[in-house]
């Protein structure tokens, strides 16, 4: 069962003149995308790689980085080739939140990856059946308010945002907690990871490393809930560059003698700081005035007044928190079944009279190279 049929490779069997002794095993499946074969792995094995690729060009096999949180295991699993840089991975399972994978294998952000790390690279990303979120992106100088505002938007609806993580090098503050307001970490490690291929951006802020990692991202898009990025100016232009999708918002101060007042006041940051930070705010402000960079300007001189336009923009209102949200919509796939694609169609065969089908044509980004939601209905 669960073969990819239609798409196995028949010569992968036949090309194992490689050193890493790797076999095409009952459970595994694969894929050709373009000279390449990706076998995936029907292994209960945490430490496989979950995936293998053959260069079908020079016959050599190599394992490739793997980027994204890999499906704890796989057999008999489907696949099939979505949009020639992305394989759509399913299995039943009974925790309906675990039946769809995606590997990116070719995308812009796969490119980008392989030529920073000079390897093969493939990322993994959990599937997300009609539920994904666009991202929110919140930048604006230091002191203008973006915490606060994000705090009351998570106050207010607590099932429907979640925050990104960030990953800092600057040292916490007093209130601070790590993990829950940043990941706080030493440069060194920042670095290395940066170089590893964890971070969907960063950037030197205030004279300390910054940055998003992947991860961050997936947890929130994981819990079904929209993610909200609180990054700078030069992180929101990364984004705005890459795969995903989401909606830019810059705050700016009523006055920069207000900024002034406000970072003052908030009373966490020394005299050298506070003035890096203001000369920081003048850049800042012209960059987040530059045209196609944001989509919304907000001005936040009475905060509750600037809450309420935040809101419209994300076009919610306070009788929408009472509406459940869940992580994903009850997703029955079949024990059995094989997978093929019409056009802009997955049409999921089991042999029934009712035929289960996921539109491709609804499939919205995660964060860059994290497919992440499928429309599915019933024919
Ligand atoms: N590019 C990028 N900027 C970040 C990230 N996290 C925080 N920042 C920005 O870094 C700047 C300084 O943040 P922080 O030290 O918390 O100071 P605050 O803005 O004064 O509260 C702010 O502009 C944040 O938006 C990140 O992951 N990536
Ligand atoms: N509209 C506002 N009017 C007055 N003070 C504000 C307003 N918005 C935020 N503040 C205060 O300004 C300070 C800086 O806000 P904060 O959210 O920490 O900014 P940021 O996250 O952008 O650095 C905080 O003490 C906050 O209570």
């Amino acid at each position: 069962m669960g073969k990819a049929p239609a798409f196995f490779v028949d010569d992968v069997q036949r090309s194992f003149s490689n050193g890493f002794d790797l076999k095409l095993k009952d459970f595994d499946s694969a894929v050709a995308v373009g000279n390449k074969t990706y076998v995936i792995c029907g292994t209960d094995d945490p430490t496989s790689s979950g995936v293998r690729v053959l260069n079908k060009l020079t016959g050599e096999w190599v394992i490739p980085t793997v980027l994204g949180t890999k499906p704890e295991s796989f057999k008999g699993q489907s696949c099939v080739l979505l949009n020639k840089d992305r394989i759509l991975i399913m299995k039943h399972n009974s925790k309906s939140n675990e039946s769809v994978w995606f590997l990116e294998v070719d995308t812009q952000f796969i490119r980008d990856q392989k030529k920073k790390l000079g390897t093969e690279v493939v990322s993994w990303s959990k599937g997300v059946i009609g539920n994904a979120k666009r991202p929110l992106v919140i930048s604006g100088p230091s002191g203008v308010g973006k915490g606060t505002l994000i705090n009351m938007l998570m106050k207010e609806f607590p099932s429907m945002f979640g925050f990104s993580v960030s990953h800092t090098t600057r040292a916490p503050r007093e209130k601070e907690q790590n993990g829950v307001h940043y990941h706080f970490s030493k440069r060194n490690v920042m670095e290395e990871d940066i170089r590893n291929g964890k971070f969907l951006e960063h950037a030197a802020v205030h004279g300390n490393l910054y940055g998003t990692s992947i991860e961050a991202v997936d947890v929130v898009a994981d819990a079904g809930k929209t993610c909200i990025l609180d990054i700078d100016v030069q992180g929101a232009r990364s984004v705005r560059e890459s795969s995903l999708e989401a909606t830019f918002v810059f705050v700016c101060p009523p006055s920069f003698e207000e900024l002034e007042k406000r970072l003052r006041a908030r009373g966490t940051e020394t005299e050298e700081q506070i003035e890096k930070r203001l000369r920081n705010a003048k850049a800042e402000l012209e960059q987040g005035r530059s045209p196609g960079l944001f989509d919304h300007v907000l001005v936040n001189n009475d905060l509750d007044a600037c809450y309420e336009q935040l809101k419209n923009i994300l076009g919610i209102s306070e009788s929408m928190n009472t509406v459940p949200t869940t992580p994903s919509k009850v997703f029955d796939l079949p024990v059995d079944f094989s997978l093929s694609k019409v056009n802009e169609k997955i049409l999921i065969n089991h042999g029934a009279a009712e035929q289960k089908v996921l539109d491709l044509s609804s499939m919205k980004g995660g964060a860059p190279g994290r497919t992440r939601g499928l429309e599915m209905y019933v024919l």
